[in-house]
C-alpha cells in the first residue's frame, strides 16, 4: 500500500505563502509566525496515528522551510518546535507541539526585551542611530533607551528596493523619535551626524559575519571609514549553526521586478538598439536585473553583536553558538 500525502492544513500554507511574499517578514517575525503555524497543524491535523501525525507535522515544517533561505531563524524555530513533538498517542503529540510553539513564542518575546536592554546600554542621551531596512530587535533597544528617559534621533536609509526604512520610520515616529529619512546612496554623507549605525540580522555566522539586508556591508564598511561604531543587535535565533560546520549561507535572490517593472522595463528598452534585442518583455533584451536581498558584512567591520545573552566582538560569538547548538544540526522535518 502506498501512503497517502500526509495532510498540511490550510493555515500553514497561507502562513508560508505569506512568508514568501514578505507579507510576514523580518527574521524574527518569520519565526514567530512559523511556530504559530505549527502549532495550527498540530491542532487540526486529521491524523489518526501518531505516525501520520509526525508525518503532517514534517510537511508543514518543509512547506514553512522552502520559503526563504537566508534568515536561520525560520530552521531554527522548526527545529525547536519538532523536537519537542513528544508522546505516544496524537493527543499527547498535538499537546506538546503546542506547548513547544507557544513556549518559543514566549522566549522570543522575551528575548527581544532582555536584548533591547542590553542594546540600550550602548545609546547615550542625544545620540543619533542611523539605521537601515527594518529590524525588530534593532528597535527594541532604541525603545528600551527611551524607556530609560534617553532622547534619541534618527536617520533612516529607506532600503531599497522594498523601502523597509518606511516601517521603521513608521515605528520611531510612534514613539516620538525625530527622523530623518534619506535614500540609500545618501548614508555616506549622513555618516557624520551619526553616533551609531544600528542594524539587525538574518544569520551570524560562525566567524562573526553578518547576513543582513542588501546593503548593509557597504554601509558597515563606510561607517569604519568614518568612525562611527556599528551596532548588530540580533537574538541568539540568528545564529546560524549550520557554519559551524563550514557551511555557507545562502543569499536569497527575489523577483527582479522588485527592482524594475515591467513598465520601467519597457521604457528602458530602446527600438534604436543596434543588437535589435527589443522584444517582449521578458525576452533578451540585453538588460540584465539582480536582486540579492541579503548581504554579508565581514566581522571586521562589526563592533558588536547585541544579544539577549549580552552583547559580543563579532569573533567570539563562536563560543555561545557553539553553547546554544552544538556541533550539530540536524533537519527533522526530512522525509
Ligand atoms: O528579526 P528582525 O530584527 O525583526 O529582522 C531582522 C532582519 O530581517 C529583515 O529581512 P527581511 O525584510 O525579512 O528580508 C532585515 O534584513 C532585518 O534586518
Amino acid at each position: 500500500m502506498v501512503d497517502a500525502e500526509p495532510e498540511v492544513v490550510p493555515a500553514v500554507e497561507s502562513t508560508a505563502d505569506a512568508i514568501a511574499a514578505m507579507e510576514i517578514r523580518g527574521a524574527a517575525t518569520i519565526a514567530d509566525a512559523a511556530a504559530a503555524a505549527l502549532a495550527t497543524q498540530a491542532e487540526g491535523s486529521p491524523a489518526e496515528t501518531p505516525a501520520a501525525f509526525r508525518r503532517g507535522l514534517r510537511a508543514a515544517a518543509r512547506t514553512l522551510y522552502e520559503t526563504r533561505p537566508t534568515a536561520v531563524s525560520l530552521p531554527n524555530a522548526l527545529r525547536y518546535v519538532l523536537r519537542g513533538a513528544d508522546g505516544d498517542t496524537v493527543g499527547e503529540l498535538r499537546a506538546s507541539t503546542i506547548d513547544r510553539a507557544e513556549s518559543f513564542r514566549r522566549d522570543l518575546e522575551h528575548a527581544r526585551e532582555t536584548l533591547g536592554g542590553i542594546g540600550a546600554n550602548r545609546l547615550r542621551d542625544g545620540d543619533v542611530v542611523l539605521t537601515h531596512c527594518h529590524s525588530t530587535d534593532a528597535l527594541a533597544c532604541v525603545e528600551a533607551a527611551l524607556e530609560d528617559g534617553k532622547a534619541l534621533e534618527a536617520i533612516v536609509k529607506e532600503t531599497r528596493p522594498r523601502k523597509q526604512g518606511h516601517i521603521t520610520a513608521a515605528q520611531l515616529r510612534e514613539w516620538g523619535v525625530p527622523v530623518t529619512l534619506i535614500v540609500d546612496g545618501a548614508a555616506r554623507r549622513y555618516l557624520d551626524a551619526a553616533d551609531h549605525v544600528l542594524v539587525g540580522a538574518d544569520s551570524i555566522a560562525a566567524d562573526g559575519s553578518v547576513i543582513n539586508k542588501i546593503g548593509t556591508s557597504g554601509l558597515a564598511v563606510t561607517a569604519r571609514e568614518r568612525g562611527v561604531p556599528v551596532m548588530v543587535a540580533a537574538q541568539t535565533i540568528k545564529l546560524h549553526p549550520d557554519t559551524l560546520t563550514g557551511h555557507t549561507v545562502a543569499i536569497e535572490t527575489r523577483d527582479e521586478r522588485e527592482v524594475l517593472s515591467d513598465e520601467e522595463r519597457a521604457s528602458i528598452r530602446s527600438s534604436d538598439a543596434p543588437d535589435g534585442s527589443a522584444g517582449e518583455p521578458g525576452s533578451e533584451d540585453g538588460l540584465t536585473v539582480e536582486n540579492p536581498a541579503f548581504d554579508v558584512t565581514p566581522p571586521r567591520y562589526v563592533d558588536a553583536i547585541v544579544t539577549e545573552r549580552g552583547q559580543f566582538p563579532p569573533e567570539s560569538i563562536v563560543t555561545l553558538m557553539r553553547e546554544l547548538f552544538g556541533d550539530t544540526t540536524d533537519e527533522p522535518w526530512a522525509e
